[in-house]
Protein backbone atom coordinates (compact mmCIF):
# COMPACT_ATOMS: atom_id res chain seq x y z
CA UNK A 1 0.00 0.00 0.00
CA UNK A 2 1.22 3.87 -0.51
CA UNK A 3 1.11 6.89 0.92
CA UNK A 4 -1.75 9.00 3.01
CA UNK A 5 -0.62 11.70 0.83
CA UNK A 6 -2.69 15.20 1.67
CA UNK A 7 -1.49 18.85 -0.07
CA UNK A 8 -3.87 20.90 2.74
CA UNK A 9 -1.76 22.00 5.40
CA UNK A 10 -2.36 25.33 5.17
CA UNK A 11 -6.45 24.83 5.43
CA UNK A 12 -5.73 22.37 8.22
CA UNK A 13 -3.79 25.02 10.13
CA UNK A 14 -6.87 26.78 12.13
CA UNK A 15 -7.34 23.44 13.81
CA UNK A 16 -3.87 24.19 15.81
CA UNK A 17 -1.63 21.37 13.99
CA UNK A 18 0.59 23.17 10.97
CA UNK A 19 1.87 19.95 10.40
CA UNK A 20 -1.11 18.02 10.81
CA UNK A 21 -1.74 17.13 7.19
CA UNK A 22 2.23 15.56 6.50
CA UNK A 23 2.42 11.77 5.89
CA UNK A 24 4.20 9.78 8.71
CA UNK A 25 5.26 6.25 8.30
CA UNK A 26 2.10 5.31 10.19
CA UNK A 27 -0.47 7.05 8.36
CA UNK A 28 1.50 5.43 5.33
CA UNK A 29 0.82 1.96 5.52
CA UNK A 30 -3.05 1.25 4.89
CA UNK A 31 -4.36 3.99 2.83
CA UNK A 32 -3.28 5.67 -0.35
CA UNK A 33 -5.09 8.42 -1.36
CA UNK A 34 -3.40 10.15 -4.20
CA UNK A 35 -2.87 14.10 -4.68
CA UNK A 36 -5.87 13.96 -7.34
CA UNK A 37 -8.14 12.20 -5.40
CA UNK A 38 -8.10 13.30 -2.29
CA UNK A 39 -9.31 16.68 -3.97
CA UNK A 40 -10.23 17.30 0.04
CA UNK A 41 -12.59 19.66 0.64
CA UNK A 42 -11.50 23.47 1.49
CA UNK A 43 -13.52 23.91 4.36
CA UNK A 44 -13.16 20.73 6.09
CA UNK A 45 -9.74 18.78 4.69
CA UNK A 46 -9.16 15.41 5.79
CA UNK A 47 -7.08 15.46 9.09
CA UNK A 48 -3.89 13.51 10.44
CA UNK A 49 -4.45 10.66 12.64
CA UNK A 50 -2.15 12.70 14.63
CA UNK A 51 -4.61 15.70 15.55
CA UNK A 52 -6.33 14.91 18.73
CA UNK A 53 -9.77 14.34 18.56
CA UNK A 54 -10.76 17.25 21.06
CA UNK A 55 -8.61 19.76 18.01
CA UNK A 56 -10.85 18.49 15.42
CA UNK A 57 -13.56 20.96 14.59
CA UNK A 58 -17.37 20.56 15.12
CA UNK A 59 -19.50 20.37 12.21
CA UNK A 60 -23.09 21.63 12.45
CA UNK A 61 -25.39 18.64 11.78
CA UNK A 62 -27.05 20.50 8.90
CA UNK A 63 -23.87 20.42 6.27
CA UNK A 64 -22.89 16.64 7.61
CA UNK A 65 -26.55 15.79 6.47
CA UNK A 66 -25.73 17.20 3.34
CA UNK A 67 -22.65 15.42 2.53
CA UNK A 68 -24.51 12.54 0.62
CA UNK A 69 -21.81 12.08 -2.21
CA UNK A 70 -24.47 12.76 -4.83
CA UNK A 71 -24.21 15.05 -7.82
CA UNK A 72 -20.91 15.98 -7.12
CA UNK A 73 -21.18 16.67 -3.04
CA UNK A 74 -18.83 14.65 -0.79
CA UNK A 75 -19.75 11.65 0.84
CA UNK A 76 -19.63 12.26 4.77
CA UNK A 77 -20.26 9.31 7.71
CA UNK A 78 -20.50 9.33 11.37
CA UNK A 79 -19.04 6.92 13.08
CA UNK A 80 -19.10 7.71 16.81
CA UNK A 81 -19.77 11.40 16.27
CA UNK A 82 -16.74 11.43 14.29
CA UNK A 83 -17.18 12.43 10.51
CA UNK A 84 -15.18 10.29 8.08
CA UNK A 85 -14.76 11.56 4.19
CA UNK A 86 -15.10 8.66 2.56
CA UNK A 87 -15.57 10.06 -1.07
CA UNK A 88 -12.46 8.71 -2.68
CA UNK A 89 -11.85 6.03 -0.24
CA UNK A 90 -15.54 4.52 -1.32
CA UNK A 91 -13.91 3.07 -4.74
CA UNK A 92 -11.37 1.11 -3.37
CA UNK A 93 -13.76 -0.29 -0.42
CA UNK A 94 -13.56 -4.04 -0.03
CA UNK A 95 -17.25 -4.09 1.08
CA UNK A 96 -18.14 -2.55 -2.13
CA UNK A 97 -18.99 1.36 -2.68
CA UNK A 98 -22.69 1.13 -2.64
CA UNK A 99 -23.16 0.12 0.95
CA UNK A 100 -20.87 3.25 2.11
CA UNK A 101 -22.92 5.26 -0.33
CA UNK A 102 -26.02 3.93 1.19
CA UNK A 103 -25.10 5.95 4.19
CA UNK A 104 -23.70 9.16 2.68
CA UNK A 105 -24.66 12.17 5.86
CA UNK A 106 -25.55 9.44 8.43
CA UNK A 107 -24.77 7.65 11.17
CA UNK A 108 -23.49 4.12 10.84
CA UNK A 109 -22.30 3.47 13.83
CA UNK A 110 -22.99 -0.07 14.99
CA UNK A 111 -23.45 -0.94 11.36
CA UNK A 112 -19.61 -0.17 10.91
CA UNK A 113 -18.93 -1.68 14.37
CA UNK A 114 -20.75 -4.81 12.64
CA UNK A 115 -18.26 -5.57 9.77
CA UNK A 116 -14.87 -3.99 10.89
CA UNK A 117 -12.75 -4.29 13.67
CA UNK A 118 -10.33 -1.72 15.73
CA UNK A 119 -7.88 -2.35 13.55
CA UNK A 120 -9.49 -1.37 10.65
CA UNK A 121 -10.39 1.98 12.61
CA UNK A 122 -7.32 2.59 13.66
CA UNK A 123 -5.32 1.91 10.13
CA UNK A 124 -7.86 3.45 7.95
CA UNK A 125 -11.29 5.00 9.47
CA UNK A 126 -8.70 7.27 11.62
CA UNK A 127 -7.24 8.49 8.34
CA UNK A 128 -10.63 9.68 7.26
CA UNK A 129 -11.82 12.42 9.51
CA UNK A 130 -12.79 15.80 8.63
CA UNK A 131 -14.75 16.50 12.19
CA UNK A 132 -16.83 15.78 15.52
CA UNK A 133 -20.66 16.66 15.14
CA UNK A 134 -23.46 15.70 17.35
CA UNK A 135 -26.89 14.85 16.67
CA UNK A 136 -26.90 12.81 13.85
CA UNK A 137 -29.52 9.80 14.33
CA UNK A 138 -28.46 6.40 13.23
CA UNK A 139 -31.91 5.58 10.88
CA UNK A 140 -31.83 1.86 11.76
CA UNK A 141 -32.76 0.74 15.03
CA UNK A 142 -29.50 -1.90 16.51
CA UNK A 143 -31.08 -5.39 16.57
CA UNK A 144 -31.45 -6.75 19.97
CA UNK A 145 -28.12 -9.18 20.86
CA UNK A 146 -29.35 -12.51 20.72
CA UNK A 147 -29.24 -13.67 23.96
CA UNK A 148 -31.05 -17.04 24.76
CA UNK A 149 -33.18 -19.59 22.85
CA UNK A 150 -36.21 -18.94 24.62
CA UNK A 151 -38.02 -17.26 22.81
CA UNK A 152 -37.63 -20.27 20.20
CA UNK A 153 -39.39 -23.06 22.41
CA UNK A 154 -35.88 -23.61 24.64
CA UNK A 155 -37.40 -25.08 27.75
CA UNK A 156 -35.33 -24.87 30.42
CA UNK A 157 -35.91 -27.85 32.69
C1 LIG B 1 -14.64 4.69 6.84
C2 LIG B 1 -15.36 3.91 6.11
C3 LIG B 1 -15.03 2.47 5.89
C4 LIG B 1 -13.84 1.82 5.90
C5 LIG B 1 -12.47 2.41 6.14
C6 LIG B 1 -14.10 0.42 5.64
C7 LIG B 1 -13.14 -0.56 5.53
C8 LIG B 1 -13.37 -1.87 5.21
C9 LIG B 1 -12.38 -2.89 5.07
C10 LIG B 1 -10.88 -2.68 5.25
C11 LIG B 1 -13.01 -4.03 4.75
C12 LIG B 1 -12.36 -5.41 4.52
C13 LIG B 1 -12.46 -6.17 5.82
C14 LIG B 1 -11.80 -7.50 5.80
O1 LIG B 1 -11.36 -7.94 4.74
O2 LIG B 1 -11.76 -8.10 6.89
C15 LIG B 1 -14.42 -3.74 4.70
C16 LIG B 1 -15.39 -4.66 4.42
C17 LIG B 1 -16.72 -4.41 4.55
N1 LIG B 1 -17.30 -3.24 4.92
FE1 LIG B 1 -16.37 -1.48 5.19
N2 LIG B 1 -15.44 0.24 5.50
C18 LIG B 1 -16.04 1.47 5.66
C19 LIG B 1 -17.37 1.75 5.63
C20 LIG B 1 -18.34 0.81 5.64
C21 LIG B 1 -19.73 1.05 5.88
C22 LIG B 1 -20.36 2.42 6.16
C23 LIG B 1 -20.35 -0.14 5.80
C24 LIG B 1 -21.82 -0.39 6.00
C25 LIG B 1 -22.29 -0.64 7.11
C26 LIG B 1 -19.36 -1.15 5.51
C27 LIG B 1 -19.59 -2.49 5.33
C28 LIG B 1 -18.66 -3.42 4.98
C29 LIG B 1 -18.96 -4.78 4.62
C30 LIG B 1 -20.35 -5.38 4.55
C31 LIG B 1 -17.76 -5.40 4.34
C32 LIG B 1 -17.54 -6.84 3.89
C33 LIG B 1 -17.37 -7.66 5.12
C34 LIG B 1 -17.05 -9.07 4.78
O3 LIG B 1 -16.82 -9.39 3.62
O4 LIG B 1 -17.00 -9.86 5.73
N3 LIG B 1 -18.15 -0.54 5.43
N4 LIG B 1 -14.61 -2.44 4.99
Amino acid sequence: MGWIRANNTASAKPFGEPEANEKTESDAEHIEITEDESNNDKAYPILSKRVPEKDLPTIPPKEVKEKDGKEGRRLWIVIDNLVLDCTSYVRRHPGGQQIIQGFGGQDCSWQWWTFHDRKIWNDIALNLRVGRVEGIENRHQKPKAFVGLRGFGYQED
